[in-house]
């Protein structure tokens, strides 16, 4: 798959997985436990029904408190999975509490593809979205696949009705001063740290 990321992109990149990756477990845990906090109270959350989530891997913040929360409410949560034949796009699938889960070729886990528990992407209410970093002014960096970018592209077509929210998601030791904007990354409505919430331009 075709990546055009600079080396200057790819060093912040590097640098910011490494930091995360370096987080104690109870540091980790205290972090799970502050986005979580923060989440709850958004009302993005409080009338999404329907929201994409993710198992965190290198050191990604945890949101699984939050998905505790969500099914003791009654919402619908939801994985990303890679699309098994449209490269570098994800589909996303229903997820329960003691699901299984086979490890993707990343090694991260995911459901199983079928029809019954997938949900086209424009009918999501929220998407929770894992960042390596980002800036105050809602610039992000991702994992450098452009997955998300690619899946969401149809949100930057203004003509559409802006659903579903995105919310970016981060340890607050994830901020850098400034990130480029690419062409083709998707704009989030929000980031949200352990420790605080950043509202988009
Ligand atoms: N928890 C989580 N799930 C996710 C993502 C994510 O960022 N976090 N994704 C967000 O897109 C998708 C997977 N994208 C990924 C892209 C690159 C790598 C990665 O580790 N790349 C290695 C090289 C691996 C290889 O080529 O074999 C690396 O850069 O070191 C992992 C996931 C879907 N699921
Ligand atoms: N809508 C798109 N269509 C085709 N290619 C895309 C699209 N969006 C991003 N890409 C490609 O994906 C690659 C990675 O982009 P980038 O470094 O911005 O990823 P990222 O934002 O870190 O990843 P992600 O979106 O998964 O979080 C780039 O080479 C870019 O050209």
């Amino acid at each position: 798959m075709p990546n055009t990321s600079t080396p200057a992109k790819n060093q912040i990149r590097k640098a910011l997985r490494q930091q995360r990756r370096s987080l104690s477990p109870h540091q980790q845990k205290h972090a799970s436990m502050g986005l979580c906090r923060q989440l709850s109270l958004l009302p993005e959350f409080i009338f999404g029904q329907r929201i994409a989530a993710y198992i965190p891997n290198d050191g990604e913040i945890d949101p699984q408190p939050l998905l505790e929360l969500a099914w003791r409410l009654g919402k619908q949560i939801y994985l990303p999975v890679l699309h098994p034949f449209s490269t570098g796009r994800l589909l996303f699938m229903a997820h329960h509490p003691h699901q299984v889960l086979a490890k993707n070729r990343f090694g991260i886990p995911e459901p199983l593809c079928d029809q019954d528990s997938h949900c086209p992407v424009w009918t999501l209410d929220l998407v929770l979205t894992p960042l390596v970093g980002f800036d105050e002014n809602g610039n992000r960096m991702g994992m450098g696949g452009g997955f998300y970018d690619r899946t969401f592209a149809f949100l930057n077509d203004n003509s559409k009705p802006r659903k579903p929210r995105m919310i970016g998601v981060a340890h607050e030791c994830q901020k850098v001063d400034t990130l480029p904007n690419e062409r083709w990354d998707i704009m989030m409505n929000k980031i949200v740290t352990d420790k605080d919430i950043y509202s988009a331009r």
